[in-house]
């Protein structure tokens, strides 16, 4: 049985300036999943994210939030409406401690619940906690991705957009965010993470949409995606 609807894009068109780069992407998230949106590189997974947190006002079509539209709101309206967007380029506030970027980023969610605390936070990311004190621009990559995420759950969204999450890190900060995307998906976040890296999206991810020419092409469960051999050949790298 599908879970509760928690996120609905319906026919969203984007572009930059002149150029349209998304031509009705539509999909859904059930409350409590981890939807992979997979593409190759320029197929539109950063845009479509940009579109839904506002950052890229869409030109067309509907980001439904629990049943609420939020399209076309601005960024900080998105966020406050429960989805948090965590883009490629982690941003932290380097002239603050780790410690200091959580409590910055404190604030219950949409429906009031404020599960999580600094000290949630610092258990669910253990690699933090000898960095409590460092200032987050000096901070590894790895390290700022991490403390990007853990920021990101501090203002206890409804929906997370992770873009690339694990691009360019060392493998064992691949499985460490692998390990924390699967720990957040027990606790019943909805997630959604675009991805080139397929191993790693099948291994955290429940569901699959797939992105072409700024247009979804597939989507499925991980099971039905793994049992089709054509679509990692014609749309991914593989
Ligand atoms: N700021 C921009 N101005 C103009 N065109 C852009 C801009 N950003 C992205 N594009 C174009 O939009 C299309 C989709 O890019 P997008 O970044 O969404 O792809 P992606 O699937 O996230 O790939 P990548 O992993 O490379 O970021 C590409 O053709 C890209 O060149």
């Amino acid at each position: 049985m599908r879970a509760h609807v928690e996120l609905v894009v319906d026919g969203l068109d984007a572009a930059y300036g002149a150029s349209q780069v998304l031509f009705g992407v539509s999909f859904e998230v059930g409350r409590g999943e981890t939807l992979a949106l997979m593409g190759r590189n320029g197929a539109g997974k950063s845009t479509t994210f940009k579109a839904i947190a506002g950052v890229l006002p869409p030109r067309a079509g509907r980001v439904s939030l629990r049943g609420e539209d939020v399209a076309g709101r601005k960024p900080y309206r998105v966020a406050r409406a429960g989805i948090a967007y965590v883009p490629e380029d982690r941003q932290v506030f380097p002239e603050h401690t780790v410690e200091e970027n959580l409590e910055i980023a404190q604030k219950s969610g949409p429906d009031g619940k404020a599960g999580w605390t600094v000290a949630r936070a610092f258990e669910s990311f253990p690699m933090l906690v000898p960095l409590r004190r460092r200032m987050a621009g000096r901070l590894s990559g790895g390290e700022q991705q991490m403390l990007t995420i853990a920021r990101a759950l501090m203002g206890n969204p409804a929906v997370l957009l992770l873009d690339e999450p694990s691009e360019g890190l060392a493998p064992l900060i691949v499985a460490e965010i692998g390990r924390l995307i699967r720990e957040l998906r027990a606790a019943g976040t909805t997630i959604i993470l675009a991805e080139q890296n397929s191993r790693f999206c099948l291994a955290v991810a429940t569901r699959v949409a797939v992105i072409d020419k700024g247009s979804i092409v597939w989507r499925g469960d991980v099971a039905q995606f793994r049992a089709d051999p054509t679509v990692q050949s014609r749309y991914l790298q593989v």
